[in-house]
């Protein structure tokens, strides 16, 4: 078993290179001091003073995408053999409310000749969670990230959150959560695989 890609060149990354660049952060809390007052908040109030730059390093945080260097190794695999890790939990935040949406994610995949380590299905699932998001599009990034990193056989990724944004406000649907799917190759195509995909995931852990 061999090491095929560890380098910077492969580490996770789209267009967050230049979120450290444009952030202006002194700014930021400027404008969310001004936010608070013009809702009619006294950010003189010695409780509220420190208020707006917690407000932008909360936000900050939790919007910067954690990068890391994905590690794969050569495989002899096992013909259909499926790899899952499943309850992978992620915090994210609503694009429209910029509220978070907290949840689970399964990943699984069936390789053809590499294999991911273990923890960098996890660090995928955060490096998508963690900036502005939909629902959708984080399972559907999550999918094509191992897909184009291992060209796998095929792949699976389940997740279910619930949005605060429907649930502590809004429509104040308690209780409720959302479920979305993104299947590649084999576990789109092949019935079993599927199945089996689905039966791990869902299943008793
Ligand atoms: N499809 C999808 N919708 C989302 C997601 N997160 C939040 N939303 C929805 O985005 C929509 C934004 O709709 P708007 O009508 O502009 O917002 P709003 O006036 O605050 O609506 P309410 O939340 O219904 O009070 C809401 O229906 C949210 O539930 C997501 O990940 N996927
Ligand atoms: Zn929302």
């Amino acid at each position: 078993m061999s090491i095929l890609a560890q380098n910077a060149d492969t580490a996770a990354s789209d267009t967050d290179a230049a979120h450290d660049d444009v952030a202006d952060i002194s700014t930021a809390e400027a404008h969310a001091g001004l936010m608070l007052t013009a809702l009619g908040l006294d950010v003189s109030d010695p409780g509220l003073i420190a208020t707006p730059g917690r407000m932008v390093r909360a936000l900050r945080e939790m919007t910067t995408p954690p990068q890391f260097t994905p590690t794969d190794f050569e495989v002899t695999a096992e013909p259909g053999q499926l790899v899952l890790v499943r309850d992978i939990r992620f915090v994210s935040v609503c694009e429209h409310h910029v509220l978070p949406f907290v949840g689970v994610a399964h990943v699984g995949y069936v390789p053809r000749y590499r294999i991911l380590g273990l923890s960098k299905v996890a660090r995928v699932v955060h490096h998508y969670a963690r900036r502005l998001q939909v629902q959708e599009r984080l399972t559907r990034q999550v999918a094509d990230w191992m897909s184009g990193q291992l060209d796998a056989a095929g792949v699976g990724v389940l997740i279910s959150a619930e949005h605060t944004c429907m649930t502590l406000r809004g429509v104040g649907a308690a209780g409720s959560s959302t479920k979305t799917s993104a299947l590649r190759g084999l576990l789109l195509d092949d019935v079993a695989a599927r199945a089996e995909f689905m039966s791990l995931a869902t299943g008793p852990a």
